[in-house]
């Protein structure tokens, strides 16, 4: 697949570590060297994604800022990538905490026009960069907190999912779901897997076949979310929360995690070039191509 080479030397010329390189984070050696000066905080700044780590309590602060809505494009995407890497191999870091720059929007999900009117080539370099980003971000031994400040469709939603905990802010016209029903595509077993590890089958089931999108107290209801704060005070609480997680050894707590998420990742792994195949495939269709135009003439008169 001529993807595969693209991609690789995409992430080369970053210097990012293909995934199976990574080094288990409870191998690390400790922190702070003794006797080097305190580097209480380091930020690192990309086009679509801004990260600032506080070395002293060893958190990440990842802020989406592509205007107009975030979608994951496939540069968004491997900028996102990068940056999960960069941070999953420096030894200050143990937890990151995601949020947006954008008032309303967490992120629109996957940027639709990459999944229009390309070629092959494309549909493959972009599907393999969805699945790069899900398996750094859901296989993370980092402590991942979601602060949902928006809206948060399919892909967003995604993200959201892969994190061990989420915050969204208590705005009834903020909401969140795997919505790819309602553009006439299906989203991919992994999607699935992710939606059900955290709401159970049934409420997956029935959110994925409706492609209901939840406003932010029915996702509390539904599990979809684990807490709904006032907005201005999410930040606040995604500290606390991460605090609390971060209080635990850092060795049982990613054990656990990899334990209760390794089947998940697994199946993706051993599947990954069929997977691409069947994207490729589904996306090429007249009759989903049709679906996604419309869907996109439907967002433009939305808006006039
Ligand atoms: C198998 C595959 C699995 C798929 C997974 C997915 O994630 S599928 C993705 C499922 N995602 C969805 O279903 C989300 C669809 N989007 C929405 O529901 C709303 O845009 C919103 C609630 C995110 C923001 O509402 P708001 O009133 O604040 O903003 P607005 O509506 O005025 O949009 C501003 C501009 O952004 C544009 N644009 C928006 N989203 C996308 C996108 N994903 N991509 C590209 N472009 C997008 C929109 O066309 C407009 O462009 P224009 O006219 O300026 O050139």
């Amino acid at each position: 697949m001529a993807a595969a080479p693209i991609l690789a030397r995409r992430i080369a010329r970053s210097g990012v570590l293909p995934l199976c390189c990574r080094p288990p984070s409870w191998d690390r050696a400790p922190r702070q060297p003794p006797g080097l000066p305190l580097a209480p905080c380091r930020a690192f700044s990309n086009n679509k994604i801004q990260v600032e780590l506080d070395e002293s309590s060893g958190v990440a602060m990842m802020k989406f800022k592509s205007p107009p809505v975030n979608s994951l494009s496939l540069d968004f995407l491997t900028e996102f990538s990068i940056s999960l890497e960069k941070l999953e191999n420096d030894r200050a870091c143990r937890g990151v905490i995601i949020t947006s720059t954008i008032p309303k929007i967490f992120s629109s999900g996957l940027d639709i026009m990459e999944m229009c009117g390309k070629n092959v080539e494309h549909y493959g370099e972009f599907w393999r960069a969805v699945q790069e980003m899900w398996l750094r971000l859901y296989g993370s031994n980092m402590v991942t907190v979601a602060a949902v400040n928006g809206s948060s469709p399919a892909g967003g939603c995604l993200i959201a999912l892969s994190c061990d905990y989420r915050i969204m802010a208590e705005n009834p016209k903020f909401s969140i779901g795997l919505n790819e029903a309602q553009l006439g595509i299906v989203a991919p077993f992994w999607f699935k897997d992710t939606f059900v590890n955290v709401v159970g089958h049934r409420i997956a089931e029935r959110s994925l076949q409706l492609g209901s999108l939840h406003p932010a107290p029915e996702a509390l209801k539904l599990g979809l979310v684990d807490e709904l704060v006032p907005e201005e005070k999410l930040l606040e609480k995604a500290s606390a929360v991460m605090a609390r997680w971060l209080a635990l050894p850092d060795h049982a707590r990613q054990l656990t995690k990899s334990m209760m998420r390794k089947a998940v990742l697994d199946h993706l792994v051993a599947h990954r070039e069929e997977d691409i195949k069947n994207f490729i495939n589904f996306i090429s269709k007249e009759s989903i191509q049709k679906s996604l135009r419309m869907y996109m003439e439907m967002l433009k008169k939305k808006k006039s």
